[in-house]
């Protein structure tokens, strides 16, 4: 089965601050969206890659790839104005049938153990999430006050988020609504479960300076 990865970078880092869009930040001395594209890459060099990104920074990548000697092919496809519609923007470019993995340009810690996975398993299941235990105390609040809930009712969700591609495509045909902040929630709102397997924990998205200095600190300590 052909397989897509689409890289989805067209957001506008408000919580980072930066004035550098944080997917060019580099760590250890290379952008974090060139190391997003290489983990996939080197879970099937075969892959097809789809990296979205808004329209203003397409120059400035293509002449950070000729800076980089960044050469791993890929198309590119226009961010939106959510990530909802950054999505739907780049799965125009996806032909059928196919698998594709929806991934997030700014996790470039994900494990090609879980890559792999998710791929595979998707085969079969049709809709791969990874996600993670929570190791903290849970509350959740209300208006009279909050309460203790069990953590073990809860997951943390990650990507890439694998999807046999007829049903993305279908699930995405649906209006955009607020309560779609992953793919999985579009997928589940057609009325099809998705299935949920082991993510990594150094899958972090990067969101804030602290997530940063926690990547910064990856790089420098593990082999990923
Ligand atoms: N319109 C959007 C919004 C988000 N994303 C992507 O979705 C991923 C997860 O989003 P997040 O980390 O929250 O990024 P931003 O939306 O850029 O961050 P912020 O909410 O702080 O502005 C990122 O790779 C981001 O670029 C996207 O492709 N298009
Ligand atoms: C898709 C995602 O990374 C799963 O955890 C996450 O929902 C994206 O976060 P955002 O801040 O809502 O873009």
């Amino acid at each position: 089965m052909v397989q897509y990865a689409l890289i989805v970078a067209g957001g506008k880092g408000l919580r980072m601050g930066t004035e550098l869009p944080k997917q060019f930040l580099p760590i250890g001395g290379k952008p974090v969206l060139m190391r997003t594209l290489e983990a996939f890459y080197d879970y099937n060099a075969e892959i097809r890659i789809i990296l979205v990104l808004p329209h203003s920074q397409q120059d400035y990548w293509r002449q950070l790839c000729r800076e980089y000697c960044f050469s791993l092919p890929h198309a590119i496809a226009d961010g939106g104005e959510t990530r909802f519609h950054s999505v739907k923007n780049g799965l125009a470019l996806v032909k059928t049938p196919a698998l594709v993995g929806v991934h997030d340009g700014v996790r470039p810690f994900v494990a090609r153990e879980v890559i792999a996975r998710c791929y595979d398993l998707a085969a079969g299941k049709k809709a791969v999430v990874p996600v993670i235990g929570v190791v903290e105390t849970v509350r959740r609040m209300g208006g009279k006050g909050s309460v203790t809930v069990g953590r073990d009712d809860y997951r943390l969700v990650q990507t890439p988020q694998v999807f046999d591609a007829e049903l993305l495509k279908a699930a995405y045909e649906q209006p955009y609504t607020p309560h779609f902040t992953d793919d999985a929630s579009v997928v589940e709102a057609l009325g099809v479960s998705v299935f949920l397997t082991p993510g990594n924990r150094e899958n972090i998205k990067i969101t804030t300076p602290f997530d940063l200095k926690i990547a910064t600190a990856l790089i420098g300590s593990c082999s990923i």
